[in-house]
């Protein structure tokens, strides 16, 4: 069958390309419907990344967070028309003790080889899972993005000492709202604090116990455990802060993508006794059991739909390039683009 895949030839410039999909084969043909840019879709669109970095891996379709729907499952295990999600990590082996999210092994869309951003995907069977009824496509667009915050959670909940009275989540921008509301529904009897930088992206943190600009901090405030949301060279800044804030033997998570090493104060993590952890990426079942607790829990659902950013319809490549760029001039949200092609 004949496909087209947009891929990203050089910064800024997308280029059309067909190639063959086997109908033979076991995969799962899926049609995108709904697709969200992800910062890490930006980082490549706009050539912030090292060139000897953009040289490995353009040309590359970009969009690792999508919903389609199945317009043919050889196997029968997916209805035509069923609305699923697709998951963008793909293993290759199995292990035991590292999750495959952490296999070097494991390949990535959207980070070395081609992403969503095509007429039609060729989906691995055990990557596809069914979107259950009721759930708003624009919040299923982002699943991706808030089942690396489900994932973070749940390394946290297995790695951080049991006192969880005050929790920290630094960022003021998407991973932190949705990492905040992961934890305050996860964890109702901990204060859930957001530390930030604009007010009227933390406004927005309704369910959050109390928000704090980052230069303004009480002295004697105290955090059990942290998260970082922010990334880049305020990937540093902000561990610093958490180091500061948070009371002895506490964990932080480090979610945010630096390009360059940032500084971390280890004397004080050692004084303090405190465990620093990285977070990336998500499983596949991380997306079946987030989707499980969105069943359960439609007002998380209602929650995410309110960091729906820009709408753009996509017909030609001109639209792909102006959804990129009303993303990168937004105020805040999650930028979604609803494929026409
Ligand atoms: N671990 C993973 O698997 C994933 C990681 N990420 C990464 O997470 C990071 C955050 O993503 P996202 O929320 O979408 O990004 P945003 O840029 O929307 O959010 C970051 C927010 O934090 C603010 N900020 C900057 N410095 C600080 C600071 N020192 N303390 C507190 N807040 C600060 C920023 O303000 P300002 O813009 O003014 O600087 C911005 O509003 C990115 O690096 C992204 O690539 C995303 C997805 C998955
Ligand atoms: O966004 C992400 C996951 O949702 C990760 O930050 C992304 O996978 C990083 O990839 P890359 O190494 O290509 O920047
Ligand atoms: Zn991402």
């Amino acid at each position: 069958m004949l496909n087209t895949v947009y891929r990203l030839v050089e910064p800024r410039r997308i280029e059309s390309e067909f190639s063959d999909i086997d109908v033979n084969g076991d995969s799962v043909l899926v049609r995108p419907t709904h697709l969200s840019i992800c910062n890490a879709d930006q980082r490549y669109f706009q050539g912030t990344r090292p060139p000897e970095v953009l040289k490995k891996k353009l040309p590359m379709a970009l969009i690792h967070e999508a919903i389609g729907k199945v317009i043919y499952d050889p196997a029968g295990d997916f209805e035509p028309g069923q609305k699923v999600v697709m998951v963008p990590n793909t293993p290759m082996e199995e292990d035991d003790i590292v999750a495959e999210n952490y296999l070097r092994s494991s390949k990535f869309r959207a980070s070395g080889f081609d992403g969503f951003m095509q007429d039609i995907v060729a989906m691995r069977r055990d990557r596809v899972v069914a979107v259950p009824d009721g759930i708003d496509d624009y919040v299923a667009a982002f699943t991706e993005l808030v089942s690396v915050s489900y994932h973070a959670i749940n390394r946290f909940d297995r790695k951080a000492h049991g006192r969880r009275n005050v929790l920290g989540v630094w960022g003021d921008g998407n991973l932190a709202f949705i990492t905040s509301l992961l934890l305050k529904k996860r964890f109702p009897e901990s204060k859930v604090y957001i530390f930030g930088k604009h007010e009227y992206k933390m406004d927005d943190f309704a369910f959050a116990d109390e928000t704090f600009f980052i230069d303004a901090i009480p002295e004697d405030l105290r955090i059990d455990h942290g998260f970082e949301c922010v990334g880049k060279a305020g990937s540093g800044t902000s561990i610093n802060q958490i180091i500061d804030y948070i009371n002895p033997e506490g964990c932080i998570a480090a979610l945010g993508v630096s390009e360059d090493p940032v500084p971390i104060n280890t004397r004080m993590i050692l004084e303090k006794g405190l465990t620093l952890y990285g977070s990336s990426r998500s499983s596949a079942d991380d997306f079946r059991h987030l989707l499980q607790f969105y069943k359960e829990h439609p007002e998380v659902v209602d929650y995410l739909s309110s960091i729906i950013g820009e709408i753009v319809e996509v017909r030609t490549i001109k639209d792909m390039t102006h959804a990129f760029d009303a993303d990168i001039q937004k105020h805040g949200g999650k930028t979604v683009m609803v494929w026409k092609k």
